[in-house]
């Protein structure tokens, strides 16, 4: 709840869900609340391991945050993009090739599409350490509030979450919460995201694509519900299925990183997004995110002692030997995502990149 003494963010408002007939993904509802007590947790890591197995998606609710503080939250993410000017935007942008790190703006227009069209998108990212580095005047009055949300989403939502995704593992309780602290060495950080409208051209020769498919890199992406349609899995069956926005809710994915640490158990599942349904095309679409990774030394190599993974038959990426870090897969995958010149192949639908020597797929 904003209180009387809280910076003035200009309200975001939220237009109406699609009233458009979608082909939603239906995916698992985890109720958070569930998770106090031993015999809860145990309940709801069948649901989670499942879940994680099948979409690799999955919503949760009852995650302690009211939708007063959500909305709030939504209104501090429009302000990097809103209240600051271009030519300050540039001071801070953010240094993906040279560094491979998403810290600050990614500026509209950086990534290749397809046939020449860019994106239309920019994201504005801050460590969990808001300390870290210098943000833009407009943004720094927010700061106290992006860091209490960090440490909120931290403790009261991934952190949780990996303990249920450990307990489907049958390994300790914190086996994976012990690789994801709040103080470590490592790049977990909030997202502010925000795509605009684009032209009727853009549209055609991307085939309606705004953000191509992908994995994201880290363990767990947790993306907070909002109503404007375009976010799309791409199913077992091969079909993109679209997310259906659920008020206060959050959309739970797994990324590279807890895939290499499963042997595969856990999917990173391929998502996009695309042009929102008719309804809804005009508005811009504001996004707010925690991406997690693990603390940036840990090597990425399954947990071969988890009894889960020594009944079934995995599949890792890599010998052990060759496993990246953390660190070198996050910077492998930042500096080169749609940057690199991919390759084409079959019938043109998958491009394939080449990142620690491992093949990274792209889908249109
Ligand atoms: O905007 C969305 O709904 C998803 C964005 C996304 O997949 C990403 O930033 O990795
Ligand atoms: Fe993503």
């Amino acid at each position: 709840m904003p209180s009387l003494t809280a910076p003035y963010a200009p309200p975001h408002l939220s237009p109406s869900p699609t009233q458009e007939k979608l082909d939603y993904a239906e995916l698992a509802v985890i109720d958070l609340s569930k998770a106090q007590d031993a015999q809860g947790r145990a309940e709801l890591a069948v649901q989670v391991s499942q879940a994680m197995q099948t979409h690799g998606f999955f919503y949760v609710v009852n995650h302690g945050y009211t939708s007063a503080q959500t909305d709030r939250m939504f209104d501090i993410a429009d302000v990097p993009f809103s209240a600051v000017e271009s030519d300050e935007k540039l001071l801070y942008t953010a240094k993906m090739k040279e560094n491979g790190s998403y810290q600050g703006y990614k500026p509209k227009s950086y990534w290749h599409i397809d046939n020449g069209v860019h994106d239309q998108l920019e994201h504005y990212n801050i460590n969990r350490d808001v300390t870290k580095r210098q943000h833009p005047e407009a943004v720094r009055p927010f700061l106290g509030e992006i860091e209490a949300f960090a440490r909120h989403v931290h403790f009261n939502v991934l952190h949780p979450v990996l303990r249920l995704l450990a307990l489907g593992l049958e390994l300790p309780e914190d086996a994976l919460v012990d690789l994801h602290g709040f103080s470590s060495v490592g790049e977990t950080y909030v997202r502010f995201m925000k795509y605009y409208p684009r032209s009727e051209e853009d549209e055609l020769k991307t085939k309606n694509v705004w953000l191509k498919g992908h994995s994201d890199f880290g363990t767990i992406t947790v993306l907070y519900s909002q109503p404007v349609a375009g976010l799309q899995i791409l199913g077992q069956d091969g079909q993109w299925k679209w997310i259906k926005h659920i008020e206060n809710a959050l959309v739970i994915n797994a990324g590279d990183a807890l895939e290499f640490l499963s042997g595969g158990y856990y999917r990173a599942t391929i998502h996009r997004v695309v042009q929102p349904p008719v309804d809804q095309q005009n508005y811009t679409r504001l996004g707010l995110f925690y991406f997690a990774m693990t603390d940036d030394q840990v090597k990425l190599v399954p947990f071969s002692e988890s009894p889960v993974l020594q009944r079934v038959s995995i599949t890792p990426r890599f010998n052990d030997a060759d496993a990246p870090t953390m660190e070198a897969w996050r910077k492998g995958r930042t500096s080169a995502y749609g940057q690199s010149q991919l390759k084409a192949t079959g019938e043109g639908k998958v491009e394939e990149e080449v990142i620690n020597g491992v093949v990274v797929k792209h889908y249109n």
